[in-house]
């Protein structure tokens, strides 16, 4: 890629904001109809590592019509007393979905929070119910910076059906999930992780290839087949040689973009897309709630009606 040529870079930007519009008209019909959406974020002690993200959705979140509200709970509080808090927010019918920023402190067990949510308030994707489903092939809620980053391969047009595709990283929330989407799509697919003997022999081969490790640079041209689409998922938060705190990714993208056909630039590639996924995700996340709803008693309003 030469340096000039910015249409191969993958921009997060025009598809978060395609997104989120589709997102603004379905709350504002919900909104009317006497289901308006709300989203509470839950944080537990430092929250650094999460601030970039939760303005963010709170920003998109007033954008799209979607009430949001952060709950902050200090870092010694108990496991215990984190259930019951989510429980309460599962009992409360204003509420509509529960996000769990990570990370947590480490005497939290996150399983045991995400299993807490009710599944049809996990707005993330995270329940086992949930993962589950993208296990079944039921993508329509898929943890969302999975979701968004097969969404930003999307747009390169190519054909996903027998893509070779390399996915390094492999957590519960983001590699792992990707693994699946991409299944379902006909990719085929092959996860390296910290045990992998060559990262790079494997990600030479890739037609596609999605980084989520969280070391900077760690992807350098020579990891790269000419022509490959190359998505960048790491958020690390650096110095620069300006002494200034940067955001970068997992990519040496700039050595990079002289060999791949597209790549994702940090920031401004899939994280915007992560928010509008989120969004997304609470709106049918409510609309699952609005049919169990009528399910229960709309045949009591109709018998009522009789
Ligand atoms: N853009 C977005 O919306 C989001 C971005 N992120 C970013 O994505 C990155 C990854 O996040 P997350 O998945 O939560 O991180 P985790 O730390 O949970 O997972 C990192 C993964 O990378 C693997 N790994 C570590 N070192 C290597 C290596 N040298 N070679 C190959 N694999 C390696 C680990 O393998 P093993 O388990 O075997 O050690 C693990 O599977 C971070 O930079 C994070 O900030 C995260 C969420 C959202
Ligand atoms: N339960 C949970 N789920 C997550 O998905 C999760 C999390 N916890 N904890 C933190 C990480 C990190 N993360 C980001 C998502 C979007 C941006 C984002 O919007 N970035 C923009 C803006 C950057 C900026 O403003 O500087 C961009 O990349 O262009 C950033 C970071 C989600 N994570």
């Amino acid at each position: 890629m030469s340096r000039s040529d910015d249409s191969r870079y993958l921009k997060g930007g025009p598809v978060a904001q395609r997104i989120i519009a589709s997102v603004r008209e379905d709350a504002a019909i919900a909104t009317a109809e006497g289901f308006p959406p709300k989203l509470v974020s839950i944080t537990v002690g430092d929250t650094a590592a999460v601030d970039v993200y939760v303005r963010n959705q709170r920003a998109k979140a007033e954008l799209a019509g979607i009430g949001f509200e952060e709950r902050r709970f200090a870092a010694d509080i108990t496991a215990g007393e984190l259930e019951a808090a989510i429980h309460g927010l599962n009992a409360d019918p204003r509420v509509t979905g529960i996000i769990i920023q990570r990370p947590v402190p480490v005497h939290i067990p996150i399983k045991t929070l995400q299993a807490a949510v009710h599944p049809l308030k996990d707005v993330e994707g995270m329940h086992p119910a949930s993962i589950g489903n993208i296990v079944y092939n039921q993508l329509d809620l898929a943890p969302c910076t999975a979701a968004a980053s097969v969404e930003l391969l999307k747009e390169t047009g190519l054909d996903l059906k027998g893509l070779e595709v390399v996915v390094v990283g492999h957590s519960e929330i983001v590699g792992k999930p990707i693994a699946f989407l991409l299944m379902s799509e006909g990719a085929t697919v092959t996860v390296c992780h910290h045990m992998t003997r060559s990262v790079a022999a494997h990600a030479r081969r890739a037609d596609a290839l999605f980084v989520a490790v969280g070391k900077p640079r760690l992807i350098k041209a020579d990891m790269v087949k000419p022509g490959a689409a190359v998505i960048d998922i790491g958020i690390n938060s650096e110095i620069g040689p300006d002494g200034e705190t940067r955001i970068v990714g997992d990519v040496d993208t700039d050595s990079v973009k002289e060999v791949a056909s597209w790549i994702t630039p940090v920031p401004g590639g899939v994280g915007p897309i992560t928010v509008a996924i989120l969004l997304r995700n609470t709106m049918v996340a409510l609309s699952r709630q609005r049919a169990l709803y009528q399910a229960t008693y709309g045949v009591a309003d109709k018998l009522a009606a009789e």
